[in-house]
């Protein structure tokens, strides 16, 4: 079996999808592994190390040609053309906010298995670990755009001896809120999280053991808490479904002057009314005089640190498909199953269906299975 791997072509994405440890371990099993030249370059991994790994460096065309393609992002339309009805595509989708990617997944029959909606008993094995450092990299983007080059209020997150730090409100208080909570703590910043599970309310109170206010998300309570916010977070998540919007825009005049909307929640299409997704070329735009931060992927920004978190918890699942075939893989292991978006043509994910409910009951070019709906 082959895998093969690209390098990322999205805006100010640097990650790769598996490093040569991982590369090692797929060799080793007896796979061929094809790495395009330089995939790894930024994330601090030479094409030499794959070679020593046991891979193929290879031409960007060559390793799309692999029968199981590992990436980090969701194919972006330059590479729509890639997409087959052969290929096992082992990425982020994050499909629910992204219909050209949904189309384009189903003409072309790819049996599109998103990382983020791989769901065991812990929770979302692959997602968690992005979602850590792109909770801890929002506080840090909250740090600097409250700062006066980075275009904000000239605020110091944590304050200084005898003047109040900024006040940070993040909803949603699962892995990236948790981490953003914990980050922005540590540079002494006024916390509060807001949560709508009473479970996870509970434990990040343990968890904060009283260095943050930890509140039940209801309408009334986010527009209390934001209208005293510097910075506001949004990381909520209903796992493959479009985020919920959490902030209207007609709550936007409500916020402090120079407040900044920092969602996390983009990829999913956005916990704010009037987000939409940026890079990092050009991160922060405004609406009603608003900034809004939207980087939908916030940790390509620290490939070295995210690459290897990323492989540490693909490589198992990966190591599954070249030890079983995608097909016995899928049908073993449940975690992995659940994340399967797209097959022949078909969508097989109830949060993307819902999210495109005439795509949903469409056939399509590639189509061999039945429709959720017929199910
Ligand atoms: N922009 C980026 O670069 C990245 C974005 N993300 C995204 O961040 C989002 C959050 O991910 P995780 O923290 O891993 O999810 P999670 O599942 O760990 O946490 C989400 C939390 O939101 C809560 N929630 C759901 N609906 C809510 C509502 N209406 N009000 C208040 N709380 C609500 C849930 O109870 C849960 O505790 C996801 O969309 C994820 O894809 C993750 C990594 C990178
Ligand atoms: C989760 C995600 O989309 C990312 O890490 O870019
Ligand atoms: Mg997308």
């Amino acid at each position: 079996m082959s895998f093969g791997v690209m390098k990322e072509i999205k805006p100010g994405e640097e990650r790769v999808g598996l490093t040569p440890a991982g590369a090692a371990d797929l060799a080793r099993g007896g796979c061929s592994v094809l790495i395009e030249t330089g995939a790894g370059e930024r994330a601090g991994f030479a094409d030499e190390l794959y070679l020593a790994a046991g891979a193929d460096i290879v031409s960007r065309e060559h390793a799309w040609a692999a029968h199981t393609v590992v990436k980090v992002k969701e194919p972006i339309a330059a590479e729509y053309g890639y997409l087959r009805d052969d290929l096992t595509l082992f990425t982020y989708l994050h499909l629910a906010a992204d219909r050209p990617l949904t189309e384009a997944l189903l003409d072309a029959g790819t049996l599109g298995i998103a990382y983020e909606t791989v769901a065991d008993a812990t929770g979302l094995p692959l997602l968690q670990p992005m979602s850590e450092i792109a909770g801890r990299l929002a506080a840090h983007a909250a740090a600097t755009h409250l700062m006066r080059p980075g275009g904000g209020p000239g605020l110091l997150l944590g304050g200084s001896p005898g003047v109040a730090p900024a006040r940070v409100v993040v909803i949603g208080g699962g892995a990236v809120g948790t981490q953003a909570a914990l980050l922005a703590l540590g540079m002494q910043a006024e916390v509060t999280v807001l949560d709508m599970s009473p479970a996870r309310i509970r434990q990040l109170d343990a968890l904060l053991d009283g260095r943050a206010r930890v509140l039940m998300s209801d309408a009334a309570t986010v527009e209390a808490e934001i209208a005293h916010a510097d910075v506001v977070i949004g990381a909520v998540l209903v796992p493959g479904r479009a985020a919920p919007k959490v902030v209207r825009r007609e709550q936007l005049s409500l916020l402090r002057p120079g407040a900044l909307l920092i969602d996390v929640a983009i990829d999913q299409g956005g916990a704010f009314e009037t987000s939409r997704a940026t890079t990092y070329d050009e991160p922060i735009f405004e609406v009603d005089g608003v900034r809004h931060y939207c980087v939908a992927n916030m940790p390509g920004a620290v490939p070295q640190t995210s690459t290897r978190a990323l492989t540490n918890a693909t490589l198992p699942y990966v190591r599954r498909i070249a030890q079983l075939g995608v097909e016995q893989a899928i049908e073993r292991d449940p975690a992995l199953a659940l994340g399967v978006n797209t097959r022949a043509g078909r969508i097989v994910h109830q949060g993307v269906a819902d999210a495109f409910p005439d795509l949903a009951t469409t056939a399509h070019p590639g189509a061999r299975e039945p429709v959720l709906a017929e199910r």
